[in-house]
């Protein structure tokens, strides 16, 4: 074992590391008399701690399940364990490798690559435009980082409803080339034959998805909330029920009353994870880009319901990042000589100086270093070589 990790691992860090490993969240507190033996140490150490994966471990594609290192996987019996002992589900949504990355290191239990990708990552105003083999994608991307999460990944629009058929030849696909673990089907009561098959003719796990359902943005005339008046409470009700007959794992609550989800959460065996549907879910779910706040561009901001709290700040300092790099670039403050590490040996430069006249009739004396180039200036009054502010820059973006 390394000694450095040795000496920055303190007893708290271990005992969040077999948390982690448990898989457990909060609940699952280490005995409290557990004192790491040098044996459990050196496992927590090796691989199992996401504060210690080194570079290679971090880039490697090596999948988990395959080393002595592997991460114990999440699988839907410890989802049904977790809402047994009644300890909240934390779903998020990843899109990416970096994003599934990041959100299996903050140790969360589900990770969706959800349909929303038409409109968070794609750039489409409804989840109506995204296709199969775009879900295909992305959810392999995000497979290679998902590494302790159940990974889940959305039916897209029109991939389950046509036939029976044709959902199973789908969710194989999802399964098969998408490498996600189950996935996600949104849709009432009509729907519990095709959940129905997936889950015992296929084996897959199928989470249903009721409430607002982002789908039928069409039908409904927008993205409206859902169970506002007491026949579509009991409507959904009914459709928690029948998918739950039809042997769904766990249910989205999407955009529903607070009370009601309650109630239906209280009436079914199963898990319900909320997104706009209050406390009394089983779990929650939240796109990555609302939680990180990465949803403050324009474009983005009219796609942000109400019910999303930001957790991080991430749109900002990614603005201020890339709007920091522009204005140094433009005024020729990067890179440094430190950013320019590579090195041409001074006879080397000399060869070179007589290859270089050979080759253009010019001497290599004429060209200076860059840090003493007599650069020629941009007009200061043109827009783009003032160090502009976050909201001038948002001005020439729209103008
Ligand atoms: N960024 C993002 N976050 C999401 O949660 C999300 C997406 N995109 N895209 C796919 C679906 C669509 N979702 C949405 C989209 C809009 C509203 C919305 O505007 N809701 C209104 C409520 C409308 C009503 O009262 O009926 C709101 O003000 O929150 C809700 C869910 C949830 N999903
Ligand atoms: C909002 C979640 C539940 C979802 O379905 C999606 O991201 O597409």
């Amino acid at each position: 074992m390394d000694t450095t990790m040795r000496r920055v691992c303190s007893r708290w860090q271990l005992l969040e590391h077999w948390r982690y490993l448990r898989g457990l969240g909060e609940r699952a507190a280490a005995p409290r008399d557990w004192q790491p033996g040098r044996n459990q140490f050196r496992y927590l150490i090796r691989g199992q701690s996401p504060n210690h994966f080194s570079p290679n471990r971090v880039y490697c594609t090596k999948q988990a399940g395959n080393s002595e290192n592997h991460l114990r996987r999440i699988t839907i019996r410890d989802i049904q364990r977790m809402h047994e002992e009644r300890v909240p589900i934390c779903m998020v949504t990843a899109y990416s490798y970096p994003q599934a990355l990041h959100a299996d290191l903050a140790a969360v239990d589900i990770v969706l690559v959800g349909d929303s990708l038409a409109m968070v990552e794609l750039g489409h105003d409804t989840t109506q435009f995204v296709t199969l083999d775009d879900m295909l994608h992305h959810c392999r991307a995000v497979a290679r980082g998902c590494r302790r999460a159940l990974l889940l990944a959305d039916m897209p629009f029109g991939t389950c409803e046509t036939s029976t058929a044709d959902a199973l030849r789908n969710v194989t696909r999802m399964i098969q080339e998408g490498h996600a673990h189950g996935v996600k089907i949104e849709g009432g009561k009509r729907m519990a034959p095709v959940i129905e098959a997936c889950v015992h003719s296929l084996g897959v796990a199928v989470m249903g998805h009721v409430g607002l359902r982002p789908q039928s943005y069409s039908a409904r005339g927008g993205f409206r909330a859902f169970g506002t008046n007491a026949s579509e409470a009991a409507e959904l009700l009914e459709d928690a029920l029948a998918l739950q007959e039809a042997g769904a794992f766990a249910l989205v609550l999407e955009c529903v009353p607070a009370r009601l989800a309650t109630a239906v959460t209280t009436a079914l065996r199963i898990p319900t994870i909320g997104i706009g549907a209050g406390g009394g879910t089983s779990g929650q779910v939240l796109v990555y880009h609302d939680l990180c706040g990465m949803m403050t561009h324009p474009h983005h901001a009219k796609v942000t319901p109400k019910f999303c709290k930001r957790f991080a700040e991430a749109g900002a300092e990614i603005h201020r990042g890339l709007v920091d790099y522009r204005t140094a670039v433009k005024q020729r403050r990067f890179p440094t000589a430190s950013y320019a590490p590579y090195q041409l040996p001074d006879a080397e430069w000399e060869r070179f100086g007589r290859l270089f006249e050979q080759l253009t009739g010019q001497g290599l004396q004429s060209i200076s270093a860059p840090e003493d180039a007599q650069t020629e200036r941009l007009d200061p009054k043109h827009p783009l070589s003032k160090d502009t502010s976050t909201d001038e820059t948002e001005y020439l973006y729209r103008s």
